[in-house]
């Protein structure tokens, strides 16, 4: 049965439901739903879900002509689930049909298994239906900026098998032989397939961490040198925080969420790695001394993750953007002031929108004119990310390796 199983089912429809009725991101509701299941049912409830909801638009396509009205979400979600798993991912046919009805339960497990029927026996050519779209109000942002063809390569990506990105402590090359990965040009360890991540060799000794090609470039342009006194701003789970401690800098970790920061704290703790861990607002905060370099890897629309995080399209609408946009500023502001001179900054968010990214440069350069922007130089940075105010990564970028997250990247200096 694969990769199927009905408890594994069960919990990656209410997942999915929790994302689709809910409001909500599958990272808030993974804990409390999927709590009692062992750590491998738990992977694949999560694969599951993920990947149902990314080719959930191609679901609700075939499902279609068989529904008069569509469901209320539970039983949607049950039938979008089937028909990823029957065409996209090639189960069998008769575990899948069968779970999905006794999933239903009750009066609409009729609907769901004659539904179920009626598809199969169409004979459907599924990779010929059109590649699923971001949600609208992204897409109509998304063309704005980097226009129809590149939003159409994004999306290619997007609906293509993500690949898991690891950051190496020691010996990149070592682990990505020994994992049968990939060494890419940046000096991330690329994976061709998520398994259970904790399941691989080097996760319990803390040899890496799960972290995308693209998120690990922002500390490799900071660059901390060992000894230099460091601040990693809003640095929970804190993958940013683990490279600039094996680089051998003095950091300070700091986050609002507890939750989060705890999931730093055990991060640092499986890697060996140490940092100064502080939760707290960044507006609430202050220093004791001035720092030699600040990473500000802020709070943002987290448009750059989409292809890892399918729920941020319907958790997601536009409306939260102005506000993140006037947070974004302000913290910028509040990390220059703690600068020692001649110190650098980095500001980076994991966005694809200009105006968390690009514009939030231009804008620093206008609040601030002593700033020297500083061209990034960490080894294997891809030219066509190079912007005049830093670097700007797409996901179709990397299309013919497997894509990459959206980050912008930007390096500032203060004056000495
Ligand atoms: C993009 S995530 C950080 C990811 C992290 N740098 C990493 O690489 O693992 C943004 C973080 O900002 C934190 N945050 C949001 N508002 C904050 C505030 N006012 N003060 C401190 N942290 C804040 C959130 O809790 C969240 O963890």
């Amino acid at each position: 049965m694969g990769e199927g199983g009905l408890m594994t089912r069960r919990r990656a429809v209410e997942l999915m439901t929790a994302v689709t009725e809910g409001g909500r991101l599958m990272a808030e509701v993974t804990g409390g739903l999927l709590a009692e299941l062992s750590p491998a049912e738990r992977a694949r409830a999560q694969r599951l879900a993920t990947e149902a909801l990314r080719w959930a638009q191609r679901s609700d396509r075939v499902l279609g002509p068989y529904l008069r009205n569509r469901p209320e979400d539970p039983i949607l979600n049950i039938l979008r689930l089937a028909v990823f798993e029957l065409f996209e991912a090639g189960e069998a046919p008769h575990g899948v049909v069968n779970d999905a009805v006794s999933l239903a339960k009750g009066p609409k497990s009729g609907l769901v298994n004659a539904v179920l029927r009626n598809v199969l026996r169409a004979h459907l050519d599924w990779t010929a239906l059109p590649v699923p779209s971001v949600p609208k109000w992204l897409r109509k942002r998304l063309v704005a900026a980097w226009g129809k063809e590149a939003v159409a390569a994004m999306e290619a990506v997007f609906a293509a098998q993500t690949p898991l990105d690891l950051t190496v402590k020691e010996d990149a090359e070592g682990w990505a032989k020994r994992l049968d990965g990939e060494l890419l040009p940046t000096g991330s360890v690329r994976l061709a397939k998520a398994g259970q991540v904790s399941a691989l060799e080097g996760f319990d000794g803390g040899a890496w961490w799960v972290q995308d090609a693209a998120a690990a470039i922002p500390a490799r342009v900071l660059d901390p040198q060992p000894g230099e006194r460091v601040l990693d701003l809003c640095a929970a789970p804190g993958g940013k925080t683990m490279q600039m401690a094996g680089a051998g800098a003095t950091v300070t970790a700091l986050d609002i969420s507890p939750a989060r920061m705890e999931r730093l704290a055990e991060n640092l703790a499986r890697t060996g790695l140490s940092a100064e861990c502080v939760t707290a607002d960044v507006f609430e905060w202050s220093p004791p001394a001035p720092f030699d370099a600040i990473l500000l890897d802020a709070p943002c629309s987290a448009t750059g993750t989409l292809r890892r995080h399918p729920d941020l399209g319907y958790a997601k609408s536009d409306e939260g953007i102005a506000g993140l946009v006037a947070l974004q500023d302000r913290m910028i502001d509040r990390a220059l002031g703690w600068l020692k001179p001649g110190g650098r900054l980095v500001y980076c968010t994991c966005s694809l929108l200009p105006e968390e990214g690009e514009e939030r440069a231009a804008a620093m350069a206008s609040r601030h004119p002593d700033l020297v922007f500083v061209t990034p130089d960490a080894s294997g940075l891809d030219p066509a990310w190079r912007i005049p105010l830093g670097l700007r990564i797409r996901p179709d970028h990397w299309a013919g390796r497997g894509g990459i997250d959206g980050f912008f990247v930007t390096m500032v200096q203060k004056p000495a």
